[in-house]
């Protein structure tokens, strides 16, 4: 079995992770800005939280992975510094809207109504100094860190380390989430009855 000393995944789950309160009903995320900073009022509980890997999602500094949920579309209201936001790319099913300033992703949306994922938004938990988030449950698109530039020969001892936090490493999504996917474009194309 490959070491896991010293692997750093995300400041959010390196040190232990906190676990999720069910009556939790959201809170504010800011941006890294020190003066006016973007704020994002999320006014409910975040679902299918995880570490990505992939080379899209925002990363905080020094980390490998992004830590990333998602909640209501309806539930993401932009309340302060809505003019500093950029889209980072229009032409991705995730529109990420990130501060122009400090560069932090503050919102994903998904504009594509025929989008599996359509009504949800993808959102930083991190970026909120409230506690009672969801828990990352598990990690996605493990293998892409290696487009970032992580070496290879790494790869075995940090699925080790993700696994010793409970986060079960996956190179697309989870399984469930990978179902839900294929059973969306199932339905959409008459394989299975809508
Ligand atoms: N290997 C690619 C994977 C990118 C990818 O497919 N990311 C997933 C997880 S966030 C996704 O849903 N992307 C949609 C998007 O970026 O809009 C990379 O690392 O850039
Ligand atoms: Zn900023
Ligand atoms: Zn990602």
């Amino acid at each position: 079995m490959a070491s896991t000393e010293g692997v750093m995944i995300h400041p959010a789950v390196d040190h232990g992770i906190k676990p999720g309160n069910a009556s939790f009903s959201g809170g504010t995320l800011s941006c890294h800005c020190s003066s006016n900073p973007v704020k994002v009022r999320v006014g409910g509980q975040t679902a299918h939280n995880h570490v990505c890997g992939c080379t899209k999602c925002w990363k905080p500094d020094g980390a490998i992975f992004s830590q990333v949920a998602v909640v209501s579309r309806d539930a993401v209201e932009v309340v302060q510094g809505a003019d500093k936001l950029e889209i980072v790319n229009a032409d991705a099913p995730i529109q990420r809207h990130r501060c122009k300033d400090c560069g932090v992703h503050m919102y994903g949306r998904i504009e594509n109504k025929d989008h599996p994922f359509y009504g949800l938004d993808f959102v930083h938990t991190e970026l909120s100094s409230e506690d009672g988030w969801s828990a990352p449950e598990f990690a996605a698109f493990v293998s892409s860190i290696i487009e970032s530039g992580v070496d290879p020969s790494r790869m075995d001892g940090i699925r080790s380390r993700l696994r010793e936090l409970g986060l079960e490493p996956y190179d697309a999504l989870s399984p469930p989430l990978m179902d839900a996917i294929a059973t969306h474009i199932a339905k959409r194309s008459g394989a299975l009855a809508a």
